[in-house]
């Protein structure tokens, strides 16, 4: 595989083909050769997760199980942004049907994501807090930027990090230090992140993030598909199974929890400080 993608960057023809999507707010690329698609949230400036780009990306995950897809890498269009989380005003006075539907929506996207067969890799190219921090723990994979910030720090905004985001983490980098970290919300500076294994890899710049990130997918094509995906699955089949058999019960406590008055003042101080920065 190494010597297909020299041959590749040498200038042997190949084909990279946008992957149609109905909306731009997910720029998809698939190279024909090698099947492995570069998924970019384009939702500017800071790719905040409202249901429009959670659809776009579970669309996006759906085709893909359609297509020869050998791997996928998850990155950004944004400058400074991976993803900046949740979109706040998602949950910032909804009607109950609206945040009903974006929870939904995130726990589906979430679950295509965690679950697919293929690998995948984020390519963490700026900060990464609260969702944006659990898009790239969905990965398999994390190579991050350096001087960014990454981490669940959703107690210092009044709220909680749902069960799964915390399983995603403590899967990572163990009980005691997503004990540790998820009850300050503590956001980590990409060289702390890489200490404590919550990302895998420091690139220097972009451009060596883009080529860590196919150096992964190379080592991973490699492998036997089928017992590749099979171990994946085995490793994440509990903390999937626990979001699956509960979706309405975590549906629940989200409404319930965001729609308490407390709650919705520390959102609305949360988001006039983010406007007067
Ligand atoms: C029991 C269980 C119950 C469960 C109960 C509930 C569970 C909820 C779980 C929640 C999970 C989450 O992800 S909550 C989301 C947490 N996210 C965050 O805290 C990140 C907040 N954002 C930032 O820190 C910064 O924006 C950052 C990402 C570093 C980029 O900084 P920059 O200086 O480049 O950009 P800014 O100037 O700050 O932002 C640009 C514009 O984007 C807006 N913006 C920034 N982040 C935004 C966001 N998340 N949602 C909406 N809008 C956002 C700003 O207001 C600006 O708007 P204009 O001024 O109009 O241009």
């Amino acid at each position: 595989m190494f010597v297909l993608r020299q041959c590749l960057t040498l200038g042997t023809k190949s084909s990279v083909r946008n992957f149609a999507a109905a909306t731009n707010l997910v720029n998809v690329k698939i190279n024909e050769d090698t099947g492995v698609v570069i998924m970019e949230l384009n939702k500017p400036p800071v790719n905040s997760l409202n249901y429009e780009l959670l659809e776009a990306m579970h669309r996006t995950l759906v085709k893909l199980e359609n297509e020869r897809c050998s791997g996928m890498i998850l990155t950004s269009s944004s400058p400074n942004t991976f993803s900046a989380g949740l979109d706040l005003l998602e949950m910032y006075k909804p009607t109950v049907d609206k945040a009903r539907k974006f929870w939904g929506m995130l726990q589906n996207t979430w679950i295509k994501l965690y679950s697919a067969p293929y690998p995948t890799v984020a390519a963490i190219n700026g900060h990464s807090p609260a969702g944006g921090c659990l898009l790239a723990m969905s990965c398999e994979y994390r190579i991050m930027v350096p001087k960014k910030k990454i981490g669940l720090n959703e107690t210092q905004l009044g709220i909680v990090a749902p069960q799964w985001f915390q399983d995603c983490m403590k899967n990572i980098i163990g009980s005691r230090q997503a004990e540790k970290a998820l009850i300050a919300g503590t956001l980590f500076s990409s060289e702390e992140a890489a200490k404590i294994g919550l990302i895998d890899e420091l690139a220097t710049d972009k451009e060596d993030l883009m080529k860590k990130a196919h150096d992964f997918m190379d080592e991973q094509l490699g492998l036997p598909p089928l017992a590749r995906s099979t171990v994946k699955i085995g490793f994440r089949k509990d903390t999937l199974n626990r979001l699956i058999n509960s979706r309405e019960v975590d549906t629940k406590y989200f409404i319930d929890f965001i729609f308490q008055p407390k709650v919705q003042e520390s959102l609305e101080m949360y988001l006039q400080a983010l406007k007067k920065k």
